[in-house]
């Protein structure tokens, strides 16, 4: 990531020199080695594109730079590969200052820049030559023009070793030298890999041009054997032997690539195995330089070292990390609290690379958004000392969202050092907490995808029972733990159940910010709607059986693909819950202290001899007391009861054309729809409690018969009850009768319960996740939204019932 922010950054800063700098290598460009060194470079430590040349030249005295930029107006350049500040081999080329499109006011480098081109790499390092004649032009018939042509104006010494080669290729024809010491003659290292791949740092071409001109040469006499340069010749160099290149030399050099082009290669005898090894060729045509190897691909000059390429080509060319134009994570991004640290939502401006922290080894480099919540921001960071990739959340600046993040903090620190040290509950690992410009920092492991999103690359179809399963029992075995410890999440939902890696089926539980001790239950305003249990609806006094309400919810979610109670509001999911499950005992409805604004109560004469005293609100009755719109509640499923949802969901593809696949599937739905019936029990003193529903068929994957019942309890386990409608309750082939009603086994003692009577609604400072739902075209094609999270992208999503 940190790389691809880079990569980013990079790009960005590229454009933006882009016009500065067009792609260029030329000769003139080597200059810019010199020129860079007189440039600050202190700030580039050891980066791949900070060579040691640029460093040692960056000490140079002010005045020896001073002589070094004269030196690189006349087109002198140190040299990258060896330190050496050589004059260019063609140093004589005369520069196109009179050029009719020279603009006067414009530089000559800015001018070079313009016009030249990476086709042609800038030229290789000038090192001694091993090649004496290499010094000289070679001789060609052509070339006549040349100082020092057939007129008799080359060096003496020259001249001997053109005879003494010729005088060899004679010999070795006659057969009076072995073809080994003949070609070790001819081409002093021909065969040494060493000494070929140093020549190849050098200005290779010399040597092919003088090897293709010696060859030309014998060819003129009697010899019949081809002898031929087992070099590819390296037409993009400029060979020694062409004249100085005359404006425009682009051109020139342009015809000179294609005229070599022409040259074709020639079949080599093979006598040995030594002859199929192959040559590699360390700088072939068109390779550009880097800084770091001899050359490197077009493809990577423009890529990965795109800032090498940009240094080499333009002296200008500064480039620091820490000057990139961040990238933006936090939206709104205008700073208006905190000192402009802030936005608007108390939020804290995060930048990619920005850091967080300032304590050496509590140093933190952004790198990427995580998830945005009600508390604040996760993003994901890198310890700059550790290297360790990690998640931290930035909490609001707020002093309430402050408040509840201590006590996440201190409930994850209770969780993962005293509770489960072992990291064997699936418990999210805080691993350290630091303040940064008023914001608590939580640094968290890095997860993967939460559920909600799993679903989300399934298409919000459901997943498969077994994987369902598996997840399940995970959540319930965090559930133990939880309710042992006498503690309650209180926010359970997909979002906040993260896998541990994108290909693992291991889940961690995260957002401990509305957790509580089952002894202080203060606030009574919890839970993500769709996820919410009825008794916080109603407002009673709750406990850790809320948590359970909310697994049945994920769970039956998992296998549907959507929520199941995808409430628009309150009013939306209690009736919502009704519909499906049929309606709380009548005791949690007189005990509730938001029953009054849901439910009326029934006359004697409305309930007849029905135990229902209660009905839910018609929604002109409730919108008219309330003075609201509420908008009618829409239906994602073509089935009402849960049991009948479960069963007529569409089968999974695979196992469509097996009977015998379908009968186990439908096995499977029943013993998840008796599961779902225990977990999801209106009455929170007979829901299941995570330990009892670890030993269900549907967890155990023992067989299933049809009827189970907790271990411990007294009451049967749940059967299909479903409400007509008219308070009366009757059974839909389920093998025992269910009365949902208050049992008068289970008094309910609010004193029990946990002291919730001094519940006080903290507003803002609560999870207040509002989930509104929007209208949907009708009853089977449906959208709907949710307030936050990625549960927004609900909002686009097309839901067909099955
Ligand atoms: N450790 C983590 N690794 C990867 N992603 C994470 C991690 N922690 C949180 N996230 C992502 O950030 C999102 C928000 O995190 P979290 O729920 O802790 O924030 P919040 O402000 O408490 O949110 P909420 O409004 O749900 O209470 C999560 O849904 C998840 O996608």
């Amino acid at each position: 990531m940190n790389t691809s922010n880079n990569n980013d950054s990079t790009s960005t800063n590229s454009n933006k020199n882009a016009s500065l700098s067009p792609t260029v290598a030329t000769n003139s460009d080597a200059s810019v080695g010199s020129g860079r060194a007189s440039q600050d470079n202190s700030h580039l430590g050891s980066s791949i594109w900070n060579p040691s040349y640029v460093n040692q030249s960056s000490q140079r005295h002010p005045q020896q730079q001073q002589q070094q930029q004269q030196q690189n107006s006349q087109f002198c350049f140190v040299n990258p590969w060896n330190e050496e500040k050589v004059t260019n081999s063609q140093q004589n080329l005369v520069y196109p200052l009179q050029y009719d499109d020279l603009n006067s006011n414009e530089s000559l480098d800015a001018y070079r820049r313009r016009k030249s081109s990476l086709v042609v790499p800038p030229a290789r390092a000038p090192a001694p030559n091993p090649f004496q004649y290499d010094s000289y032009p070679a001789y060609t018939s052509s070339n006549t023009n040349l100082p020092g042509n057939s007129s008799g104006q080359y060096p003496s010494a020259y001249q001997q070793q053109q005879q003494q080669q010729r005088q060899q290729q004679h010999a070795y024809q006659q057969g009076t030298i072995p073809p080994s010491q003949f070609g070790s003659r001819f081409v002093p290292s021909l065969y040494d890999r060493q000494e070929f791949q140093r020549r190849q740092s050098l200005a290779a071409t010399n040597y092919s041009s003088n090897f293709s001109t010696f060859n030309s040469n014998a060819n003129q006499g009697t010899s019949s054997i081809p002898v031929i340069s087992p070099y590819r010749r390296l037409s993009a160099y400029p060979p020694s032997t062409s004249p100085p290149l005359q404006p425009p030399f682009k051109q020139l050099r342009r015809d000179e690539v294609q005229a070599q082009k022409l040259s074709i290669p020639q079949m080599q005898p093979c006598s040995s195995k030594n002859d199929l090894q192959p040559v590699s060729n360390a700088t072939p045509k068109f390779r550009r330089a880097s800084l770091n190897s001899k050359t490197i691909s077009p493809l990577i000059s423009v890529t990965k070292s795109l800032i090498t390429t940009y240094s080499l080509c333009s002296p200008d060319f500064t480039y620091q990390t820490s000057k990139n134009p961040k990238r933006v994570l936090t939206k709104p991004s205008e700073g208006k609290c905190n000192k402009g640290f802030d936005n608007i939502n108390s939020d804290y401006i995060l930048y990619v690379n920005d850091v967080l922290g300032v304590e050496q080894n509590r140093k933190y480099l952004v790198l990427d958004i995580l998830g945005q919540g009600t508390f604040g921001q996760v993003v994901k960071c890198q310890n700059l000392l550790t290297k360790e990739i990690l998640a931290v959340k930035v909490v609001k600046s707020r002093t309430e969202y402050l408040t509840q993040s201590i006590t996440e903090a201190k409930i994850l620190e209770l969780l993962n050092q005293k509770i489960d040290p072992a990291n064997k509950h699936h418990f999210l690992r805080m691993h350290d907490s630091f303040v940064h410009k008023n914001h608590l920092c939580l640094v968290f492991e890095l997860l993967s995808n939460n559920l909600y999103e799993l679903l989300k690359q399934n298409k919000f179809h459901g997943l498969s029972i077994q994987l369902i399963r598996t997840f399940t029992t995970q959540i319930l075995d965090s559930l133990c733990v939880l309710k042992e410890s006498k503690l309650i999440h209180c926010d359970l939902k997909p979002e906040n159940i993260l896998l541990c890696a994108p290909d693992k089926p291991e889940l961690k539980i995260i957002d401990f910010g509305s957790s509580c001790e089952e002894a202080r239950t203060v606030y009574t305003y919890i839970q993500s709607r769709f996820y919410r249990a009825p008794e916080i609806i109603l407002g009673i006094p709750y406990s850790t059986s809320i948590d359970m309400w909310s697994l049945g919810c994920i769970v039956a979610e998992l296998f549907l693909g959507i929520p199941i109670f995808p409430g628009a509001s309150e009013y939306n999911q209690l009736t919502r819950i009704i519909d499906t499950l049929g309606y709380p005992p009548s005791w949690m409805i007189d005990m509730g202290k938001n029953s009054g604004k849901f439910m009326r109560k029934l006359t004697l004469e409305e309930s007849g001899t029905s135990t229902q005293k209660h009905r839910i609100k018609t929604i002109e009755e409730f919108c008219r007391e309330y003075n609201i719109v509420e908008k009618p509640s829409k239906q994602y499923f073509k089935w009402k009861k849960l049991p009948d949802i479960i069963r007529n969901y569409r089968y999974p593809k695979s196992i469509q054309n097996s009977q015998e696949l379908i009968d186990q599937e439908m096995q499977n739905r029943e013993c998840l729809i008796h599961f779902l019936g225990g977990v999801l029990n209106l009455n929170p003193l007979e829901r299941w409690t995570p330990q009892q529903a670890m030993l269900h068929p549907f967890i155990t994957k023992q067989e299933f018969t049809g009827e189970w019942f907790p271990p411990g309890s007294s009451l049967p386990g749940p059967s299909e009850k479903h409400d007509n409608g008219k308070g009366q309750q009757r059974d839909h082939g389920g093998t025992r009768h269910y009365n949902n009603a208050v049992n008068n086994n289970y008094v309910y003692n609010s004193n029990s319960s946990s002291g919730g009577a001094d519940s006080v609604d903290i507003g803002t400072i609560s999870k207040r996740k509002e989930n509104i739902s929007s209208d949907f075209p009708n009853d089977f094609v449906a959208t709907h939204s949710v307030q936050e999270g990625p549960t927004n992208e609900f909002n686009k999503l097309h839901i067909v019932e099955e």
